[in-house]
């Protein structure tokens, strides 16, 4: 399968938005799904649709080995050391919440440190704040440098020996930089740190060995990794998640229940309640086994032609500013246009068939650090092309025309 002709896999591109073929640059907010994705889950609902772990029946055994073969598959495709590293949840939202309420609020004390940066999504922001409200602990920030970069020596001087989590991403949603984890969680293991990584946006952009990184939790959501939504990971250091409490209750998670109190089963299992997303899980193993099959390095280098594309054709526009370093960034390119608003822009772009996100893309505190309210963001992956990003271009220079006095300079052109 050669990235060139994936799109063929991708049945939502056949189709029209507003008289434009659909040129869809919003992955990172969610990706689209090839046709073995869909199909995988529609086979399962088709032929093996049961409740997983319990039935003794043939369809519920076929539905358990699915569920189950999913999270062998995960667990291999992070190089974790044992598929019982691997809880599934609904995204990467909810793996953060279980490590925070769970483990974090169980380890911090008054005046314990949580280090993050300013770069972080709200989803890797705000459980942070919450560990902190109910335990004592105090929150810092690595500074970012002016092109949104970390320096490792501000790392260190953020570090102290009472941090007691580090919680980074591993590629900002806005910025595309993509961050240096390994060293990071190097140094927060020499101040006796546990790191977790945000992984919503490398996962699906270039390989990860967890194992390599030495990172204590790592997460990520499904859709954003041509997976169905209602899916998402933690992988944790199976002795962490160990000492880690559920905090959901119900079915599946127990070993013994009487009237009085109950006991957990081992982990994943104890941190997922009540039915699973099997469907969900099924799905992310078929797009596991797609992305393995077109290749991560080919993945990578082809998200590295796009962008570099992207970013040489929009900086050709006067008046353009883009976010973040101009190297050393994946997969999205964050930026403004002179005084066009940015929900204008993504407007204009999406009468000619362009989908972008505009907004704050949950990153407030990274907008006041940018100094701006909201930017546009185009964002590519696996079924993009060179054709789409002359699309965007082209959307662009007509919305300058549209909304600027002077309608564009003689650099400008229009495909
Ligand atoms: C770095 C990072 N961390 C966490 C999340 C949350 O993922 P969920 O699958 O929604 O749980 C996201 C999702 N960012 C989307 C929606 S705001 C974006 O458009 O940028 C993310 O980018």
């Amino acid at each position: 399968m050669h990235v060139a002709d994936i799109k063929k896999y991708f049945p939502i591109f056949n189709q029209q938005v507003n008289g434009h073929p659909l040129t869809y640059l919003d992955s990172a907010a969610s990706s689209q799904k090839p046709i073995q994705v869909i199909e995988a889950i529609k086979r399962y609902y088709e032929r093996d649709n049961a409740n997983v772990h319990r039935g003794v029946h043939t369809l519920s055994s076929r539905a358990t080995d699915a569920y189950e073969q999913a999270r062998v598959k995960t667990a291999r495709f992070i190089h974790a050391r044992s598929e019982k590293e691997i809880v599934f949840t609904r995204g990467t939202t909810t793996a953060i919440n279980l490590v925070a309420s769970s483990f974090a609020k169980a380890i911090c004390r008054e005046g314990d440190e949580i280090v993050m940066t300013p770069m972080e999504h709200h989803s890797n922001l705000i459980p942070w704040q919450q560990v902190a409200a109910a335990t004592g602990a105090t929150l810092s920030y690595i500074p970012l440098q002016s092109d949104g970069t970390i320096d490792m020596q501000d790392v260190k001087n953020t570090l102290s020996e009472r941090t007691k989590i580090v919680a980074i991403s591993h590629i900002s949603n806005v910025l595309g930089v993509v961050n240096p984890v390994k060293e990071i969680i190097h140094q927060a293991h020499r101040k006796g740190a546990i790191v977790l990584v945000d992984g919503a946006q490398s996962i699906p952009h270039m390989a990860v060995d967890v194992q390599d990184l030495d990172c204590d939790f790592y997460t990520f959501s499904g859709h954003k990794m041509c997976g169905p939504t209602g899916i998402g990971v933690l992988y944790g250091k199976r002795e962490l998640l160990q000492t880690m409490q559920p905090i959901e209750f119900g079915g599946e998670m127990i070993d013994h229940v009487d009237l009085y109190s109950a006991t957990w089963r081992e982990s994943p299992w104890r941190f997922e309640g009540g039915t699973p997303m099997i469907a969900g899980a099924i799905g992310l193993g078929a797009a596991i086994d797609f992305l393995n099959e077109v290749g991560m390095e080919h993945i990578e280098a082809h998200d590295a032609d796009l962008l570099h594309y992207a970013v040489q054709q929009l900086s050709s526009i006067k008046d353009v500013v883009i976010y973040g370093p101009l190297a050393n960034r994946k997969s999205l390119i964050t930026f403004n246009v002179g005084s066009i608003h940015p929900h204008d822009m993504a407007t204009i772009l999406d009468s000619s068939g362009v989908a972008v996100r505009a907004g704050h893309h949950c990153c407030q505190p990274l907008m006041r650090w940018l100094d701006v309210s909201a930017t546009v963001r185009a964002s590519f992956y696996v079924y993009n092309t060179r054709e789409d990003v002359d699309r965007l271009i082209n959307a662009i220079l007509l919305a300058k025309k549209l909304f600027m006095e002077d309608g564009g300079d003689s650099k400008d052109r229009v495909l």
